[in-house]
């Protein structure tokens, strides 16, 4: 996206984290909603943090926006604090605003030139509006717009100005399939220009198809961290699937890998092998095929979702 319009931002090349979040601890009177959480979000790339209602997500994020003061902890946005480096971080980092900020009567057009009049250098808001599929309601006011439209105004308003690190709380909450696309879309461009981005999100696809690290909490505090190929292998006993002519004398398939696995013919011609499923165990099972001159089909691994490893991590289904 190297146009006029890109999201480029010119700092330079950096290893310090955009965000670096060390024994975060924040308690409202009795309950303590984050308790003793680590993040780092390296520049350039998306962390998607996870968890399920009342994990503690919005309280870090607002902590890291400087809406919120913590009660122990050591939070640097860009290196900087953001309670009281607060005016300097302003002009480099995005929020996006529920309830349209303090401008619900302006129009949506006007709304996100006067957010881009704050930057030096803005992306056109013309282009956003019209990548964001709001071009057709740019002279509506922010009030009368749908929730989904409002969503993503509120996007476009918290990246017009270049940001280098952007927070995204829910950015898709309520949108349709096709706005969720937009969105996701653009999101992949703004790291593509090298922004960094903190997200958090109850959807597990959103997850997976965008963030570069992932991060699930529950009750404040840390419970799994790693790329989702990460959190979706790590002990995982994925399983192979094949459907082949019925009654195969699958002991003799048993002979040939290593001890432990398991194969049962689920449904006739249906086949499962039970097991860790490495390149080695998949090239054992097709070369057995070749041997007894069989031509197996629909030979499938079957891993976990992050779904999974959050249900198996916190004991509860994700909102979706
Ligand atoms: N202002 C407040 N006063 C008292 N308790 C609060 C306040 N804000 C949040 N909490 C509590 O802190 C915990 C964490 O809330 P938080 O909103 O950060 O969770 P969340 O992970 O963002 O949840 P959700 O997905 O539902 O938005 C919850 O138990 C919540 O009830």
């Amino acid at each position: 996206m190297s146009t006029d319009n890109a999201v480029s931002t010119d700092r330079g090349a950096t290893t310090r984290p955009a965000l670096h979040v060390t024994g975060l601890v924040k308690r409202y009177d009795e309950h303590t909603a984050v308790d003793g959480l680590d993040l780092r979000l390296e520049p350039g790339s998306i962390l998607a943090l996870l968890g399920p209602n009342g994990a503690g997500k919005t309280t870090t994020v607002e902590i890291c926006e400087g809406f919120l003061t913590a009660d122990a902890g050591c939070v640097r946005v860009l290196g900087l604090d953001p309670i009281a480096d607060n005016d300097a971080l302003r002009r480099r980092i995005g929020v996006m605003l529920q309830g349209g900020g303090a401008y619900p009567g302006a129009r949506a057009e006007e709304m996100l030139r006067l957010c881009a009049s704050y930057s030096a250098d803005p992306i056109d808001p013309g282009w956003l509006l019209d990548v964001l599929g709001l071009a057709d309601c740019a002279r509506t006011s922010f009030r009368r717009l749908s929730g989904g439209q409002q969503q993503r105004l509120s996007l476009a308003c918290a990246i017009v100005g270049r940001p280098e690190l952007v927070f995204l709380d829910e950015p898709t909450a309520g949108l349709d399939a096709h706005a969720r696309i937009l969105v996701w879309e653009l999101i992949d461009r703004l790291r593509g220009d090298g922004v960094s981005v903190l997200l958090t999100t109850h959807l597990m696809d959103e997850a997976e198809e965008l963030a570069d690290d992932v991060v699930i909490i529950d009750h404040g505090r840390v419970v799994a961290a790693g790329t989702p190929a990460d959190l979706t292998s790590r002990g995982a006993e994925n399983e192979l699937r094949f459907s082949a002519p019925r009654g195969l004398d699958v002991a003799l398939l048993l002979l040939a890998l290593p001890e432990g696995y398991r194969c049962t013919e689920t449904a006739p011609g249906s086949y499962l092998v039970h097991g860790p499923v490495t390149p080695q165990v998949l090239a054992t099972v097709t070369a057995w095929f070749a041997k007894i001159d069989v031509l197996a089909t629909d030979l499938r691994v079957e891993t976990r979702s992050l779904s999974d490893v959050f249900l198996d991590l916190t004991g509860r289904a994700l909102r979706s």
